[in-house]
């Protein structure tokens, strides 16, 4: 049985692009963002992969890789369910600020904390763990049930919804998780096995 989930980040956003704390504000994609999304595309289709069913947040920088991704492995249109547990953390009150000037003001390890620590929470924001209490129900729910009766399973989402996923699929820990990074735009292709532990992952980076 297949039990295939790629789980990909949207591309670069206008956000992204100015160094801002994003979380639920909803920019979307810039032209590179694009590009990296219909590259997703590409290496997937090099792969041969199909899917039956789709799953993104309901913020417009997700929706739109989900759908350029799609449409470059000549699948527009299949079944997507769209839905805020998805969503970037909320990012609370850093929401709009640039980086490097929160960095200025509160100190690189305070920001380093806000950004990667797995139970800090960023002022009025969500933690990770936080994320990980709304991101791991949905999966439980609604993507991994899907997977185990054999459906090919595409989730477009964010840079700390899908470590949220990760962390959970890499069997990571609150120590292990701060250094792990996922870039835009590259998906990871997981195959799980009958007890919906990972028998396989790999990387599509270029
Ligand atoms: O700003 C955000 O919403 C996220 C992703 O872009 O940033 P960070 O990588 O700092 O968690």
């Amino acid at each position: 049985m297949n039990r295939l989930l790629v789980l990909v980040r949207h591309g670069q956003s206008d956000w992204n692009l100015k160094n801002l704390f994003t979380g639920w504000k909803d920019p979307d994609l810039t032209e590179l963002g694009v590009e990296e999304a219909v590259e997703a595309g590409r290496r997937l289709k090099a792969l041969g992969l199909q899917f039956d069913v789709a799953f993104t947040s309901n913020l417009v920088r997700a929706q739109r890789t989900c759908t350029l991704l799609l449409r470059e492995i000549g699948q527009p249109g299949i079944e997507t369910f769209e839905d805020e547990a998805l969503n970037e953390r909320d990012y609370g009150e850093l929401a709009g600020l640039n980086k490097d000037d929160a960095r200025a003001r509160w100190g690189e390890d305070q920001v380093h904390i806000w950004r990667r620590s797995y139970d800090v929470q960023p002022p009025g924001g969500e933690s990770l763990k936080d994320t990980v209490a709304r991101v791991l129900p949905y999966y439980m729910r609604e993507i991994l049930p899907r997977v185990m009766r054999g459906e090919r399973v595409l989730v477009a989402a964010h840079g700390n919804s899908l470590r949220a996923l990760v962390m959970v699929l890499d069997g990571l820990t609150p120590e292990t998780i701060p250094s792990m990074e996922l870039a835009t735009g590259i998906p990871l292709v997981y195959r799980l096995k009958a007890d919906t532990t990972v028998e396989d992952k790999k990387v599509l980076a270029a």
